[in-house]
């Protein structure tokens, strides 16, 4: 292996760590361009990040519907559940098996619908019990829940980040081999304020953002069909025009997402159909 200089590796690239280094023979620390196939038995074809910063605005959910519509497609799907201290994946979804380990890795946990599933939570003797770690710790668990875990042929593996820009969305960002993250936000001034830290902390790693889902937009009459915009309404649209990126949905906010979230159904939520899927494909084939 060939040493690079401070400031610039053999391949004539500048030292950053991130990116992508074609040169084979350099040890510059950036990612080679085979990183999606981290060991010999994974071959992962697509990797998406769902990303918000503000809490709570449903990233968990959408991610679960981006996957469970990807899934109802055909496509081969799993989720990295990178929300290392508040893991909500498994609930969604139901489980409660832990991850087998065999000689070359830990297995991920299948859903109902045959999902791939990764998450903290699978490992904990209590869904309950919390994870009090500081952030190197976190780090290091989501890069071995990419690296060692053996995830086989994926056509997509859509990684669920925790709230902020801290250690955990920037491991993500820096150490995955990521085609680019999908944004979820909800219409309130607030969460766009802080959602929009997310999109430019996108930009400054240059991930592509592939598009923004906005989430609890508005509730529908059940007697009339009236769609009420309780927290306003076109937000959404002003934030993709201003940033560039498509709009990849416009989800209400519906008691039954949550309901069957809670009872680990969330593959059946009639939802992941509004979401725009056939153009986040086309996007990522690109
Ligand atoms: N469109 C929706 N309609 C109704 N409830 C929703 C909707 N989206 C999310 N929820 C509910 O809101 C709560 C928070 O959602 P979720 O856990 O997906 O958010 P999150 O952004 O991932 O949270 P965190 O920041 O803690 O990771 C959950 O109880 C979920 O069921």
């Amino acid at each position: 292996m060939t040493e690079c200089g401070n400031t610039t590796c053999g391949c004539g690239e500048e030292k950053c760590g991130q990116g992508s280094c074609n040169d084979e023979n350099c040890t510059c620390g950036k990612e080679s361009s085979d990183k999606k196939n981290n060991n010999e038995l994974n071959h992962v074809k697509h990797v998406v990040a769902v990303m918000s910063g503000k809490g709570g605005v449903g990233k968990s959910t959408v991610t679960a519907l981006l996957a469970s519509a990807f899934r109802k497609k055909g496509f081969k799907v799993g989720i990295l559940d990178a929300d290392i201290t508040g893991p909500s994946i498994p609930k969604l979804f139901g489980l409660k098996d832990s991850p087998k380990s065999t000689g070359c890795g830990l297995l991920p946990v299948k859903s109902t619908e045959s999902i791939e599933i990764m998450s903290l939570n699978l490992f904990l003797p209590s869904e309950d019990e919390p994870v009090i770690w500081r952030g190197p710790i976190i780090s290091g668990v989501i890069k071995q829940f990419w690296e060692e875990v053996i995830w086989g042929d994926l056509d997509y593996l859509f990684v669920d980040l925790p709230p902020g820009t801290g250690d955990a969305p920037l491991t993500v960002l820096q150490s995955l081999p990521l085609d680019g993250v999908v944004i979820v936000t909800s219409p309130q001034d607030l969460a766009n304020m802080v959602v929009r830290k997310a999109i430019k902390m996108a930009e400054k790693m240059d991930i592509p953002i592939l598009g923004i889902v906005e989430n609890m937009s508005y509730v529908q009459c059940p007697d009339c069909g009236k769609k009420i915009f309780p927290f306003g309404q076109g937000k959404v649209e002003l934030m993709c025009q201003e940033f560039k990126v498509p709009l990849l949905g416009i989800l209400p906010l519906e008691p039954s997402v949550s309901a069957f979230g809670d009872q680990g159904k969330i593959g059946e939520s009639a939802s992941s159909d509004l979401l725009r899927t056939d153009l986040l494909l086309e996007i990522l084939e690109k």
